[in-house]
């Protein structure tokens, strides 16, 4: 029987990838995040026709929380809410929240409340089907580095707020910050809610510091990693 170079190549790097797999943490650890960002890219593509069903209305945020909530028991990761109760039940609001990693989508899915919308970077439009998703969620885009646009956007998400019964997520440190600290609060949540006159919710997501490590490209899955999502009214 002959086998091929390339067949033979092909057996050789089935064989060695598992072992790699096993034995270099800083591969398993790409391997995971490339796993995670290629299966939210894939549920993107379900979420796309239910979504469009309706249009780009902020109900659709129910199916793409519905979508994503199994995605934490690929990572062997539970999580563990705490204070939920003090959402207040019948009224729009702005919540804060601490944001670690791209990761704390697990935890927002988690607790997002109905009629809740993130406002993220507009670069997240241009992610291929996950930006169709989020346009199609009704998420809020602002452009961090036109400081104006960003508050007309914002004062139009005031409006929307009362006028359409919607609550809106804000990461008020205004980027990822995975350093164990926060960092100072950028403005706007702030002046979103004071325009709307509507409460501040904040939201803690405890750090996933012993599971998860994107400087020193750990991502285990021996520890469970508990996030931890506090409602404070
Ligand atoms: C199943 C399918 C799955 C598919 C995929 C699933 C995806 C699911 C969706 C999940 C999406 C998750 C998205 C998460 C994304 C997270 C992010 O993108 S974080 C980054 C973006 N977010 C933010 O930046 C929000 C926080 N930033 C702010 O609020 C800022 O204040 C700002 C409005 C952007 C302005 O920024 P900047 O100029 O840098 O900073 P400030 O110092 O705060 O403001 C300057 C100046 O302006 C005043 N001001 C700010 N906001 C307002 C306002 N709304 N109204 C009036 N004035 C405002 C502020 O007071 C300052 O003036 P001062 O005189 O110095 O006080
Ligand atoms: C045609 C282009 C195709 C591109 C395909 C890209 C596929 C990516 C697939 C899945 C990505 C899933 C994660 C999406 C949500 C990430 C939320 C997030 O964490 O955004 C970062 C933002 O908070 C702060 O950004 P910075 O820290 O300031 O930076």
């Amino acid at each position: 029987m002959e086998v091929s170079v390339g067949t033979a190549a092909l057996a050789l790097a089935l064989l060695l990838l598992p072992l790699l797999y096993e034995r270099c943490g800083s591969f398993r650890f790409f391997c995971k995040m490339g796993f995670y960002n290629g299966w939210i890219l894939l549920l993107a593509l379900v979420a796309i026709p239910l979504c469009a069903l309706r249009g780009r209305d902020v109900e659709n945020m129910k199916i793409i929380r519905g979508l994503m909530q199994h995605v934490k028991r690929l990572y062997g990761i539970r999580m563990e809410v705490r204070g939920a109760h003090n959402f207040p039940p019948r009224q729009p609001y702005v919540v804060v929240s601490n944001h670690q990693s791209s990761l704390d989508l697990l935890g927002m899915m988690e607790v997002l409340p109905d009629r809740c919308v993130p406002i993220a970077k507009r670069e997240l439009l241009y992610m291929g089907a996950v930006g169709v998703v989020c346009w199609l969620g009704g998420i809020i885009f602002i452009d961090r580095k036109r400081t104006h646009d960003a508050i007309s956007t914002m004062a139009e998400a005031a409006h929307t707020m009362l006028s359409q019964d919607v609550r809106v997520w804000v990461f008020p440190e205004g980027t990822r910050n995975h350093s164990g600290s926060m960092l100072p609060f950028k403005r706007g949540a702030f002046h979103l809610a004071v325009q709307a006159q509507v409460p501040v919710v904040p939201i803690v997501i405890s750090s996933y510091q012993h599971f998860y490590s994107k400087r020193e490209r750990r991502f285990t899955q021996d520890v469970w990693g508990t996030g931890t999502c506090g409602a404070g009214g």
